[in-house]
């Protein structure tokens, strides 16, 4: 006797839960904060949905040398997200949205219209050549601690710890927090 055909059922596919990550902003030329803004609009476009947005901060510009007074002052944001895209596709999205609003690479830590990184995503550690998870000078910067204890007073960073324990501690230069 042959078996019975096998009813063509399958279980659903779920796709998988996006990351949250945590994107810092910086520009230091141009409408620093509109530039700012229609980063954050782009987004959608490229699969990120922001969640939060902190307010920007000004603080003096971070050189190789140390804290530069005669360099336009920063803005500095940061956003809680969501995403589908893996941690390299990411990456690719906020170099395109970099380029979209003039960014062009020079000199080292130059001025710029806009800078996104990457802080954290999710609890992912990560060293590739190009992309280090989280954000390996995140936990000297006050500039992004700050903005990111405002949305998320509970932040952890990923590897160093609750957020409101590193801030104001480590600087890259003494002095350079926000
Ligand atoms: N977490 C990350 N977020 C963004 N870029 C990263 C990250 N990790 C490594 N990179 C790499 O860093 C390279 C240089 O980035 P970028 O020019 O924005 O540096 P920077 O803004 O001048 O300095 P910093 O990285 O200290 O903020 C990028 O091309 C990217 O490949
Ligand atoms: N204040 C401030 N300084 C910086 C910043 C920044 O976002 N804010 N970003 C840098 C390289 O990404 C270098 N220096």
């Amino acid at each position: 006797m042959s078996p019975l055909p096998r009813p063509n059922i399958h279980p659903p596919v779920r796709p998988p839960a996006p990351a949250r990550i945590v994107l810092a902003f910086g520009s230091n030329l141009g409408d620093r904060a509109g530039t700012i803004r229609s980063a954050i609009d782009a987004l959608p476009a490229h699969g990120v949905t922001v969640t939060a947005m902190s307010t920007l901060v000004e603080s003096t510009a971070v050189k190789p040398g140390g804290k530069d007074e005669t360099a336009p002052r920063y803005l500095n944001g940061v956003a809680l997200a969501q995403t589908a895209l893996p941690p390299h596709a990411l990456l690719r999205a906020i170099q395109a949205i970099e380029a979209q609003f003039g960014r062009v690479r020079e000199e080292h830590w130059g001025d710029r219209t806009l800078d996104i990184d990457i802080i954290a995503y999710g609890h992912l550690l990560l060293a590739d050549p190009d992309l280090v998870l989280p954000h390996p000078r995140a936990a000297e910067r006050d500039f992004v601690l700050g903005p990111w204890l405002e949305i998320d007073p509970d932040a952890v960073l990923p590897g160093a710890g609750p957020v409101a324990g590193l801030i104001g501690r480590a600087t890259e230069f003494p002095g350079d927090g926000a």
